[in-house]
């Protein structure tokens, strides 16, 4: 049984495992580990298994019982028929003796028992007796007691003190007068042979008792039939007792004359009855059928331990519920793989991609639902997420690039305004001092813009600026970025420039100005400084100085470039 229990608890772990290990084994399509139970496949799971352990359950106690009912009412039917059969085989055998001594005892015998002293009597009865137990080959030993004491029998002399009215048979045969008395088991004093005496009285004319003729046989067949054994039930025994409970004969050597009060107690009065009972020995409980043979005092019991009869029930009940608990394990393991496969998979699928989604994910990796109505919902879901997010994430960016120009611009002049200006100047700086890559700073200041808008309005003074800015935009490189620092003052910074070259930058800014022709026909003139980035510069001192020398430039007479 504990070999069983350990298979069984064994096979239960690993159809857990295999359980559990089908949740990541069942993502054909899957890039991503799915390591984990998903909440919903972990509630299915524990329901399926829930009602799995409680069918378990009811269907074990039910065919639990079932099994039980049935492996005892097999093993009462099997004590039944070996009971029947050794009944049967008693009754057989003791039939033809029990007619014999019905024969001897009636006058249709032609033997005058009364006459029992006369010779001829004598000869005539020895005859009979011959010839029956010649017909009859279980006869032991065939005789007729007298209430002289004297006796009647073929090739044996008693002792002189021989009494027969005192010995057990002609006792037993007055009792049960005028019916053939009950089988008497006694041993054989010189054969010590086991044998079976039934005894009837004698009568004369004045139906008074004059003697008992017995006839005694062997007791082997009924023991060789009682001896019987089963392969199923090994401690199936066979007995009999009388009525007293007790034991007359049994397959042992030895007869023991113990009573079985316990058994005695469980049977029926009533004549000739049969039928099942269950008692304790002080050994064992037992199971056991009797039948009584009243004709001969007798009740022959098949009797057997209840724990030969348990055992195999439990094998059979054990094996049984071993294979519904196997089977039902794989019944549940088989109902998750379905619903993981077809229900669980693609809705967990489908979350992993509506978040991916959301995250902004570019590109979905390819993932085929399952041709069923899950698996069209989440297709559907799916799309109408990707198109509702990709059309918000557009509008952002479209939203962020805007935002970013609005921030980085100039709102009059439409260039660079002063902060991306810094950011500019920032990213050169970081460059320099990653590479050492030269860059030059221009800075220039309207001259007596102050009077521009002064004379011709602010308005007139906006233009001016706007058309500044365009121009200057269009002298410089695409790589050199123009901004305006405030108000009429205005940065380039030119990447991979020197003092040289940010020189030559700064006159062609000069000539554009002068050769544009302004609004009003205002003559537009700059005062301009400029230097280039070296080691001994930081942002902040390039800038204080670039901003001194346009100041220099305004103090020598405006119009003109600083270096
Ligand atoms: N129309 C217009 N005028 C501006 C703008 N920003 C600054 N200004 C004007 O620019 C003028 C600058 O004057 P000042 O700082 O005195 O300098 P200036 O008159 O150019 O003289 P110098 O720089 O010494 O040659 C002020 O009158 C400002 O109002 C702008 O966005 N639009």
């Amino acid at each position: 049984m504990r070999t069983l229990n350990r298979i069984g608890q064994f096979s239960i772990r690993m159809i857990f495992k295999q359980i559990l290990a089908s949740e990541a084994d069942n993502q054909p399509n899957s890039p991503l580990p799915m390591k984990k139970l998903s909440k919903l496949h972990r509630q299915i799971f524990s329901i399926t298994t829930i009602l799995a352990l409680v069918t378990i359950v009811i269907i074990s106690v039910c065919i639990a019982s079932l099994l039980y009912t049935q492996g005892i009412d097999n093993a009462e039917s099997v004590l039944r028929n070996k009971n029947r059969s050794v009944t049967a085989l008693i009754e057989g055998y003791v039939a033809p003796l029990r007619k014999a001594v019905e024969y001897t005892s009636s006058p249709a015998s032609g033997a005058d028992h009364s006459h029992y002293r006369e010779q001829e009597t004598q000869e005539k009865i020895l005859k009979l007796f011959e010839v029956l137990q010649n017909t009859i080959p279980n006869i032991h030993y065939i005789f007729s007691g007298y209430e002289d004491g004297s006796l009647l029998i073929n090739n044996y002399t008693p002792p002189s003190d021989f009494n027969a009215v005192i010995r057990p048979w002609y006792q037993a045969a007055i009792k049960s007068h005028p019916l053939i008395s009950d089988g008497v088991p006694y041993q054989d004093i010189n054969s010590k042979k086991w044998l079976v005496s039934f005894g009837k009285t004698l009568l004369n004319a004045e139906k008074k008792i004059i003697g008992v003729i017995s006839i005694d046989a062997g007791m082997d067949a009924i023991v060789r039939a009682l001896a019987v054994k089963d392969e199923k039930y090994p401690t199936i025994y066979n007995f009999v007792m009388d009525t007293e409970g007790k034991i007359l004969i049994h397959p042992d050597e030895t007869l023991p004359d113990t009573l079985h009060q316990e058994i005695i107690s469980h049977i029926p009065k009533e004549m000739n009855t049969s039928g099942s009972l269950s008692y304790n020995n002080g050994e064992h409980n037992k199971l056991a059928h009797f039948n009584r043979i009243d004709e001969l005092g007798w009740i022959v019991v098949t009797e057997v331990n209840l724990s030969d009869i348990r055992q195999p029930i439990v094998k059979t009940i054990a094996s049984t519920l071993l294979v519904i608990v196997l089977g039902s394990l794989f019944t549940t393991w088989f109902m998750s793989y379905v619903l993981s496969r077809y229900l669980i998979l693609p809705l967990k699928r489908l979350q992993q991609r509506v978040q991916e989604i959301t995250e902004g994910k570019d590109e979905l990796d390819k993932y085929e639902f399952p041709n069923n109505e899950i698996g069209k919902i989440s297709e559907a879901i799916e799309k109408l997420t990707e198109k509702a997010l990709i059309k918000k994430n557009i509008e952002l960016k479209d939203k962020n690039t805007l935002l970013s120009t609005i921030s980085h611009t100039d709102q009059l002049t439409s260039i660079a305004n002063r902060r991306k200006m810094m950011e500019v100047l920032h990213t050169e700086v970081s460059n320099y001092q990653l590479g050492h890559r030269p860059f030059s700073v221009l800075m220039f200041d309207i001259d007596h813009f102050k009077r521009v808008n002064d004379t011709f309005g602010h308005e007139v003074g906006d233009q001016v600026l706007r058309r500044l800015a365009q121009v200057v935009k269009a002298t410089i490189r695409d790589t050199d970025t123009l901004g305006r620092w405030g108000g009429e003052e205005f940065v380039i910074v030119c990447p991979n420039t020197d003092q040289n070259m940010a020189l030559s930058i700064a006159e062609k800014v000069f000539s554009a100005i002068h050769s544009n022709n302004f609004p009003m026909q205002i003559n537009v003139t700059v005062s301009l400084g400029l230097s280039e980035f070296t080691n001994n510069h930081s942002l902040e001192s390039i800038l204080v100085e670039i901003d001194r020398k346009m100041y220099r430039a305004k103090q020598l007479g405006r119009n003109q470039i600083q270096t």
